[in-house]
């Protein structure tokens, strides 16, 4: 979330037993103006900032005020800085560093973290301390002397930091404070005109704030297992000073000059900053140690608490008017702070455990789930295209050898009456020829049937018509010579059919050949004429049943026409039923491809998370291993420190008891030196 920078100012209680002449800041509220003596506010000199403190305020209440809500982020996971600014002798070592009657705010931070974190139950807390100066724009380690001119290093995983610092891991504020005064030692004062113990180095007091919430079983990786890591900066920068006024010379002219370097690239990016977003392209962190150490609390992701320091004696009014101006350009500042959590290795495979577990809900369930119904539905449409498609193939099948068989039933009925037409105009040429002899020519006509079809004499089977060409003596009449064998006619012509295929395949018999009148029928004779009259009723029933089957043929072709037409729209149906088996088909390979396809992704996924669990179960294992090397090493620290304390106090008893010896030894010399000299 954006937020301002938190910005205060501290005036410090005067050093000075001169009473102003001319002028006096003056302060109401959270507003610091310049006043003439006799209280008219000069103008355009008047500063509004989060809180102003005057000389009476405690290091307490300044703590309260500015710094707590900074602190207490940072024990939630949020970075957080809190730095003193001003010019030299103003008070920033005072407030940051305090007095043993009123602990500065570092003491005081020290104290709150950990009362905090007691009162957390339900995480774990992991604190790691460092503490450095930037002297002469160099780093160097207050908790090791011989960490010098460390480098500064930008990593992704840990930020901008100082490479080699120490640091140590500490468990109450008590330790704190001891390494504090240790660090103490190490860091570069020096006596100036302005300041006798005037700090020569900006000092950075870094606390990493780890904290893990207590595992409770739950699956929601999010909750427990992420890690939160804040770091907590709490900055004493040392003062800008006027070389007029401090008189500094050789080393401490040289520190100046570094001091007030660093301090106006300080102020350089605090201006950019405060420019807002359009005009600052270009943010110069990375022109002094200081910047870039203190980048994040800078229009980054930090909370950050200025408190900036004034001196209230009239002589340092302009050095004041520029720490309040620095301080209104602070102000301007924004910051985006967030709280900094990294997933643990556990929660790590937590979530992609239960990001495989999503994968395979949306494989085995959406997706996956949807094409197997598809594809058996599929199947099933191919199932009941390939029963359709046999079914109208048999049907086909079918028709095609009913549509033969009736063809031939009709090709063998339009033989049948054929073979009768050609019968019975021969029947009725011989019998017209007959009556034409021996019957008036109207009783001729009563053998006339009116549709009957005349046919040419050879119109029978062509097989039968070798029988015209029979030798000129046979005694028969050509018409005769057609018929297949005497038998079958004579049984015709005896009032029976019979059976007409027979007349096609009986075979063939020479005719024997009589003389003429021996065979040519009496037409007076009764019997021929009776059966002449039985040949006539024979007759009408063959044109009756030949117009029956006539009939029949008409009827047949029609049905032949429509079941034509149903077999071509059968053909048609199953043609449309094909295409779409085969592009049922066609899809139904592409989607077991993809099937496939996310099958093989699925498989090649497990491989990866499974690989990548491994490596996680190996770094935790590693991490563990790390973690109780340390505190082994801890603990061997402090028996050794026991150690050492209870080998001091041995020491220095025994050093008294041997003081004591040597002492009884010389007064025992002087005694028998006394008595020697008294013998003699
Ligand atoms: N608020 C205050 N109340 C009482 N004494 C103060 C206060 N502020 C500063 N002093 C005193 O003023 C003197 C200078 O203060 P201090 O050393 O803290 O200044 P500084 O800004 O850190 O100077 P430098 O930049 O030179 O290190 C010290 O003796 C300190 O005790």
């Amino acid at each position: 979330m954006a937020e301002k920078i938190c910005v205060a100012v501290r005036v410090r209680p005067s050093i000075s037993e001169e009473s102003p002449s001319g002028t006096f800041w003056k302060i109401e509220d959270n507003r610091i103006s310049l006043h003439k003596l006799h209280g008219t506010p000069i103008s355009g000199l008047s500063y509004a900032f989060d809180h102003v403190f005057d000389e009476s305020c405690s290091n307490s209440k300044v703590y309260e005020l500015l710094t707590k809500d900074v602190i207490h982020a940072a024990v939630d996971g949020f970075n957080g800085t809190a730095f003193a600014y001003g010019q030299t002798s103003s008070g920033k070592t005072f407030t940051m560093n305090g007095s043993l009657n009123d602990p500065g705010i570092i003491h005081r931070a020290v104290n709150d973290v950990f009362q905090k974190i007691q009162m957390i139950s339900d995480r774990e807390f992991l604190i790691r301390v460092s503490y450095m100066e930037i002297y002469n724009e160099e780093i160097n380690d207050l908790f090791a002397v011989e960490n010098q001119k460390l480098p500064i290093h930008e990593s992704l995983e840990r930020g901008i930091f100082v490479a080699g610092l120490r640091e140590e891991i500490v468990n109450n504020a008590e330790q704190v404070i001891k390494l504090l005064e240790s660090g103490e030692v190490n860091r570069h004062f020096g006596e100036t005109n302005m300041n006798a113990r005037s700090s020569r180095s900006h000092t950075i007091f870094r606390m990493v704030i780890e904290s893990k919430g207590i595992d409770t079983g739950s699956s929601d990786y999010s909750s427990s297992d992420a890690i939160r890591v804040s770091v907590l900066n709490l900055v004493d920068l040392a003062g800008s000073e006027r070389i007029a006024k401090t008189g500094a010379g050789g080393v401490r002219l040289k520190e100046g000059k570094y001091i007030n370097k660093s301090l106006m690239v300080l102020g350089n990016v605090i201006n950019k900053l405060s420019n807002g977003a359009k005009q600052r392209a270009h943010i110069p962190y990375r022109d002094s140690k200081l910047t870039r150490i203190l980048q994040t609390a800078l229009g980054g992701n930090a909370k950050t608490s200025i408190i900036c320091t004034v001196a209230p004696e009239e002589v340092h009014i302009e050095e004041t008017k520029g720490t309040l101006q620095f301080a209104s350009r602070a102000k301007r500042i924004t910051n985006c702070a967030q709280v900094n959590e990294i997933l643990t290795d556990a929660a790590l495979l937590k979530r992609q455990q239960l990001e495989i577990e999503d994968l395979r809900r949306k494989l085995q369930g959406s997706r996956s789930e949807v094409l197997e119904q598809e594809i058996l539905k599929l199947r099933n449409d191919m199932l009941k295209y390939e029963l359709e498609r046999e079914k109208l193939e048999m049907e086909l099948e079918e028709e095609r050898r009913s549509h033969k068989e009736r063809e031939q039933h009709i090709r063998d009925q339009q033989l049948k009456i054929k073979n009768l037409s050609s019968l019975v105009s021969d029947g009725n040429r011989s019998s017209s020829q007959d009556s034409m002899k021996e019957s008036p020519k109207d009783e001729c006509n009563d053998f006339k049937t009116p549709c009957f079809k005349e046919t040419s004499n050879n119109a029978f089977v062509a097989k039968r018509s070798n029988y015209s060409e029979l030798p000129d003596f046979s005694p028969l009449p050509d018409s005769f010579s057609n018929v297949a064998d005497e038998d079958t006619w004579f049984k015709m012509n005896k009032g029976y059919i019979a059976d007409l295929d027979s007349l096609q395949t009986t075979p063939a018999r020479k005719v024997q050949s009589f003389p003429p009148q021996d065979i040519t029928p009496d037409c007076s004779n009764d019997n021929y004429k009776l059966e002449l009259q039985n040949l006539k009723t024979q007759l009408e029933l063959v044109i009756k049943e030949k117009d029956e089957l006539q009939r029949k043929h008409e009827e047949e072709v029609q049905i032949n026409r429509r079941l034509m037409g149903e077999i071509s729209e059968l053909k048609q149906e199953l043609d449309l039923s094909n295409n779409s088996l085969e592009s049922s088909a066609q899809r139904y390979g592409n989607l077991e491809r993809e099937f496939q396809k996310l099958k093989d992704e699925r498989d090649s996924l497990l491989q990866t998370v499974s690989e990548s669990s491994k490596n996680i179960t190996f770094l935790t294992d590693q991490k563990e291993n790390i973690l109780k090397d340390l505190n082994c090493e801890v603990q061997r620290r402090k028996d050794l420190e026991a150690e050492i304390k209870q080998f001091s106090v041995a020491f220095a008893s025994r050093q008294r008891s041997l003081a004591s010896i040597h002492g009884e030894f010389k007064s025992k010399i002087e005694k028998l030196r006394a008595e020697k000299l008294v013998r003699y």
